[in-house]
């Protein structure tokens, strides 16, 4: 099983024998030896090499301290996830300062919002890295991030305290597992997946976001964007065929679920970067997704390794990280590994940007080509 909470047998006044007790982290996986008790297991942490088995509560016993509230935090439903709505715009033209964002850009009158990042590799277009995209997901990830400090991702985590697993090895006729990649904003997450598709383009692709926006001169239909209309996009959102979705400079942009279908059924690794409670969404059978979260380096090394790079904010592109950017990505950073480690596959330290390449493209062959744990959910035949 892989708890999806955590638990201290030091902090638990209920159970038999403390010593006896055995404390995890949500993510942990634990080999149930001993179920024969309601009220506590036995159970020993895998890989089990050195680890001796301990008591842990049953998952009804874990239900019922969920209900008296002490083992975990209270539980919101997460709000910070709303449809679109217009008079949302003005929220998304605000800045935690209070300064609007609009008059930022104004006064960048010579930015063109949607040039310059994309790019073409042996004769293939890599999709989802122009800059109008990516400006939307980050407005768009500020104005949750102000809602969305108190939310906790695990609801589900009330129900399922501890997820049945079991090992899965992808066969090679089988689509390739979706790779999401989790960060925080400015880590590195776009360099990292656009380097790993410039490695091997024919191999990684990442799907062609939708928008509402015209098409301009030397876009090309279902290349850089599916061009929809509005009526379309909100019809599709209706139908939940998005991941995510929402609104910058009047336009609708999101990522769809058959975006990613197609760039699978092509035979190719889809890799995608999402804001964490979209890995909800994606936890399906036929995806399986693979979640490597990218996660930022010590202070010291941070500042020292990004000391030429630039950024994209809500309203200056290519602009140098001041220190209250790296303050911001190392809160973002430990907050998302402290609410979601819990559906993390893996974890790539982007310290030395080559090497961080390096190691995630090992990572996503061993995701592809060995065994892994899944929830058994993932395994049951389709309807
Ligand atoms: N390991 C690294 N060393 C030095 N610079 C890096 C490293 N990783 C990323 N960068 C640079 O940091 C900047 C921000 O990275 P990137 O654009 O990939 O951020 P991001 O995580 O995708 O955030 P956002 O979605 O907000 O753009 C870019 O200029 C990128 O080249």
């Amino acid at each position: 099983m892989k708890a999806t909470v955590d638990y201290h047998p030091l902090q638990d006044a209920s159970i038999p024998c403390p010593d006896a007790g055995m404390a995890f982290n949500r993510g942990d996986l634990l080999e149930v030896v001993d179920q024969s008790d309601a009220l506590w297991w036995q159970a020993r942490k895998l890989p089990c090499g050195t680890s001796v088995a301990g008591l842990i509560p049953s998952a009804n016993m874990l239900r019922s301290k969920q209900k008296d509230q002490w083992w975990c935090q209270p539980s919101h439903v997460h709000s910070c996830i709303r449809p679109y709505n217009l008079a949302d715009n003005e929220e998304d033209l605000t800045h935690t300062d209070g300064k609007r964002i609009l008059t930022d850009m104004e006064n960048n009158k010579d930015i063109n919002f949607d040039e310059a990042d994309s790019d073409v590799v042996e004769g293939i277009y890599l999709a989802g890295f122009r800059r109008s995209f990516r400006l939307w997901r980050r407005m768009s990830f500020k104005r949750r991030r102000q809602s969305c400090t108190s939310c906790s991702p695990s609801s589900n985590a009330v129900s399922t305290p501890y997820e049945e697993v079991a090992l899965y090895q992808r066969l090679p006729q089988e689509s390739h597992r979706l790779i999401i990649l989790i960060g925080a904003s400015g880590v590195g997450v776009n360099e990292l997946r656009k380097r790993l598709i410039k490695l091997n383009p024919s191999t990684f692709q990442a799907p062609v976001p939708h928008t509402t926006r015209q098409i301009k001169e030397g876009e090309q239909a279902g290349r850089e964007y599916h061009f929809v209309t509005k009526e379309l996009f909100e019809y599709m959102v209706c139908n939940h065929r998005f991941v995510e979705y929402g609104e910058s400079k009047g336009q609708l942009y999101g990522t769809s679920i058959d975006a990613i279908d197609e760039v699978l059924k092509r035979g190719r690794m889809c890799i995608i970067d999402v804001e964490p409670p979209s890995i909800h969404l994606l936890r399906l059978r036929n995806l399986k997704p693979y979640v490597i979260f990218i996660k930022a380096p010590s202070p010291e090394s941070l500042r020292q390794t990004r000391r030429n790079s630039r950024i994209i904010t809500s309203y200056a592109i290519n602009r140098a990280f001041t220190e209250e950017d790296f303050l911001e990505l190392e809160e973002t950073s430990h907050l998302i590994e402290a609410k979601y480690k819990q559906y993390f596959d893996s974890v790539v330290v982007n310290d030395d940007l080559q090497d961080a390449c390096m190691q995630l493209c090992s990572v996503i062959q061993q995701a592809q080509n060995e065994p892994q744990w899944i929830p058994v959910s993932w395994l049951h035949a389709e309807d």
